[in-house]
């Protein structure tokens, strides 16, 4: 049996995913990943390790350190609580699209099936208060275009995202009377600075007005949020045929300012609000 997106992938092949340090000559993935349903990321370690205790905690009563398969690298972290993977991502898609890559051939070798991949974290809102939960339905680039830009042997690609609506309701219905929750166009980009229009990075050639006019054009196009891996997250799952959804709680409303909150503890509760509704949301699965 091959994998369904690349022919040259063989189930039974030795394979290093290297930046995983995981190999399938000295682990079992069959046995240790074959019950996963969902697969959760987000970019810090340190964040993911936290969301990792709190599932299994949650899921199964387990409060021991949880194990991290990835350890023997410093790239990623990976985890597993019950039926859910967890995974830190780093900043941006390029980052993403290594991890991606590898846990899909993970969950290849492991002969998952029906994984839904969740991205949890954290956004810049576009007259969204701090501490909104938002549910992407549409990812757009900083064109402000449906279309994710990869290189392809030295062509460029342009792919048209495709975020599943139905899981997008669903994730919505099971958490809306608990949380400040919002569904709405995401705009993911490269950069934290120029490419979101802020004013405050150390290049910027740009005007307070001209900011003023990217964000009026974001908000004309009904974007709520912007980021800088949902784009990647979006087009990767779906040529992988899998089903993902992101949810990223605001740290900053873009309409009064660019620096998010310093305040640490603030900080830390807003970020764990995406963590929250990811239990609602798989509890309501199991
Ligand atoms: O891991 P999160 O979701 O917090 O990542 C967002 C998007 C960028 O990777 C990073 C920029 O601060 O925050
Ligand atoms: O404004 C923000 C906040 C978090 N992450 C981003 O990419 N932008």
């Amino acid at each position: 049996m091959e994998l369904k997106t690349n022919p040259h992938i063989k189930l039974n092949a030795d394979d290093y995913l290297y930046h995983l340090d995981l190999e399938t000559s000295k682990l079992d993935f069959k046995k240790e990943f074959n019950d996963v349903k969902f697969v959760c990321i987000g970019g810090s370690p340190t964040r993911m390790l936290n969301f990792a205790k709190f599932m299994s905690k949650q899921l199964t009563g387990n409060t021991e350190e949880p194990r991290n398969y990835a350890k023997g690298t410093d790239r990623y972290c990976l985890y597993k609580a019950g039926p859910v993977l967890i995974a830190n991502h780093g900043i941006g898609t390029a980052s993403l699209s290594v991890v991606l890559n590898e846990l899909f051939k993970l969950l290849f070798y492991a002969q998952c099936s029906n994984v839904i991949f969740l991205r949890l974290g954290t956004c810049g809102g576009i007259g969204v208060e701090g501490g909104t939960v938002v549910i992407t339905d549409k990812a757009v680039n900083g064109e402000l275009e449906p279309i994710f830009s990869y290189m392809k042997l030295g062509k460029r690609i342009n792919s048209p995202t495709y975020v599943d609506s139905d899981l997008v309701n669903e994730i919505y219905n099971c958490c809306k009377d608990n949380f400040n929750v919002a569904r709405g166009t995401t705009c993911s980009v490269d950069c934290f600075y120029e490419a979101q229009g802020r004013l405050d990075g150390a290049l910027c050639d740009y005007f307070e007005n001209d900011k003023q006019d990217f964000i009026k054009r974001l908000q004309d196009k009904g974007v709520i949020n912007m980021e800088m891996e949902g784009l990647g997250l979006f087009s990767y799952c779906h040529r992988a045929g899998f089903k993902a959804a992101m949810i990223a709680v605001t740290i900053v409303n873009r309409l009064v300012e660019d620096v998010p909150t310093s305040e640490i503890d603030v900080i830390k509760e807003w970020e764990e609000r995406p963590f929250k509704v990811a239990l609602q949301f798989i509890r309501s699965k199991l």
